[in-house]
């Protein structure tokens, strides 16, 4: 993996333009993820322990909006269910350049890895498989507000029986104190990482346009709305949580 560190909002920009997976982002981005995401390492890691519990034999696991396929490496390390394949899935094609690069690096030094497919496609265009779990880590909040619950319900119809959709997400709160304060220590978290004020800020105005985050209330009514039959939170970090969604 690349260390290359995380500067792409260090300078004043005159302006600053919308977010964007392009090569400047690809090239630091588990330096940018890891010093921005509370949680991240271990929702990642444990992402593969828990799928482990719903991978059925002889299935599809999707990692969508793979990025560089940090989910579909855990995913190797932990899943030892007979006949499973990765599908990962990203639209950005620096993204999966690169994630390609690394998959077929780890391909060539062990035997015995779960295969992958590496896509380079929309999610809301992918004719889904029949799959036993759906990692969808930190991507839906990238996805329009308006496709969400279509995008959701085509994954459901797609879980196999024990199968699991397990959603990370950024999350608001609809109290606009818990909103407030979860913030100002997000924000911490970022300074304690490195981050300068500018950083943080214009990175802030980077996002705000693209990533439009919702409160675990409505991914709870959103997820049920789309045929998931129980969800069930497993890990928050100040504004980052992961659940688990159950056909
Ligand atoms: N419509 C779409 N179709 C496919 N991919 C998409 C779409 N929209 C956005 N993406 C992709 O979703 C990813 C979101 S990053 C996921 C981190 C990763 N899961 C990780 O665990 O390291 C989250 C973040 O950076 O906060 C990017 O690679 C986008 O190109
Ligand atoms: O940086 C942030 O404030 C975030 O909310 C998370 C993030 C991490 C990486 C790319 C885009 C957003």
């Amino acid at each position: 993996m690349s260390k290359e560190p995380d500067r792409l909002f260090a300078q004043p920009l005159a302006q600053v333009p919308d977010f964007a997976f392009n090569e400047d982002v690809v090239r630091v981005f588990p330096d940018m993820i890891k010093r921005s995401v509370p949680g991240y390492p271990t929702i990642v890691e444990n992402l593969g322990v828990l799928a482990a519990q719903f991978a059925q034999p002889n299935s599809v696991l999707y990692d969508l909006g793979a990025s560089l396929g940090a989910v579909t490496q855990a995913l190797r390390r932990h899943v030892r269910t007979d006949g499973c394949r990765v599908i990962a899935v990203d639209n950005s094609a620096a993204m999966v350049e690169r994630c390609r690069e690394y998959l077929n690096g780890q391909d060539s030094m062990f035997q015995e890895l779960l295969p992958v497919q590496v896509v380079e496609g929309d999610i809301l265009a992918l004719e889904f498989q029949p799959a036993s779990v759906v990692a969808l880590n930190f991507t839906l909040q990238f996805i329009a507000p308006e496709q969400r619950l279509a995008l959701l319900g085509r994954i459901r119809q797609s879980l196999l029986p024990g199968g699991a959709l397990i959603l990370s997400e950024k999350l608001r709160f609809n109290d606009a104190e818990e909103h407030a304060l979860l913030t100002d220590l997000h924000i911490a978290f970022k300074r304690a990482n490195g981050y300068s004020e500018l950083e943080i800020a214009q990175k802030r105005s980077a996002i705000e346009n693209v990533m439009k985050p919702d409160s675990l209330e409505e991914h709870r009514e959103r997820l049920l709305a789309a045929g998931f039959s129980k969800v069930v939170p497993w890990f928050q970090c100040l504004n980052f949580a992961s659940l688990i969604a159950l056909p």
